[in-house]
């Protein structure tokens, strides 16, 4: 099954101190939230990933803000099971072909999209989704590139997440809103497990 089809919304986690990791994971998985990317942002992040793949076997786990070769490598050796990344140039999507799990390439016009398409790729990242143009834009786009599918991300809210999925070239919308950084702070699981819920239940 596609990455996009699993589940409505992708949950993007900063997490800065890796103990938080598996409670954030199971707390996410719990409220219906199955694929979590955690984003190569922070010093924490590559344990967080190799900690969640080890004890939250439900939780399909990926790594976000994939900049460079190095990353891909470093990613997959933690147990990412996908890759997402905020653009794409030649030699990143090189890496990530390379990396041998699926990934999500991040791309704003419609000249980026050809040029993954060139390469056979169908699904990517639209970011960042509301500052590049948001849902007219991605509207605009279904017209000449109606193969192509994507998870917009940046700027999405629970309120604003039925409209992306609504249209039919989105699979599922990407966000940091599911895990705000007080909840985390407070190990607040239960309040993250409730967001969750409610945005699993978009679909
Ligand atoms: O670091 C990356 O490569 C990213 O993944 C960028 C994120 O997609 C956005 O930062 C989403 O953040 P919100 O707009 O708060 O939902």
């Amino acid at each position: 099954m596609s990455l996009l089809d699993i589940a409505p919304v992708i949950p993007v986690v900063v997490i800065d101190d890796p103990e938080t990791a598996v409670p954030l994971a199971r707390a996410l998985v719990a409220g219906g939230l199955p694929v979590i990317e955690v984003t190569l942002r922070t010093a924490g992040a590559l344990e967080a990933v190799e900690r969640i793949a080890a004890e939250v076997p439900e939780a399909v786990i990926g790594a976000g803000t994939i900049r460079t070769g190095a990353d891909v490598t470093a990613a997959v050796a933690a147990g990412a099971r996908f890759l997402v990344s905020p653009g794409s140039t030649p030699a990143l999507l090189d890496a990530m072909e390379g990396g041998g799990v699926p990934f999500l390439p991040g791309v704003a016009t419609a000249s980026e999209v050809l040029a993954l398409a060139e390469r056979g790729l169908t699904e990517m990242k639209f970011f960042p989704a509301e500052a590049a143009g948001g849902l007219p834009y991605l509207k605009s786009l279904a017209g000449p590139l109606a193969d192509v599918r994507f998870c917009p991300t940046g700027g999405i809210r629970l309120a604003t997440a039925p409209d992306y999925l609504a249209l039919p070239n989105v699979g599922c919308v990407g966000g940091t809103w599911l895990t705000p950084a007080d909840a985390l702070a407070e190990g607040d699981y239960a309040r993250i497990e409730k967001l969750a819920s409610e945005a699993a239940a978009l679909r």
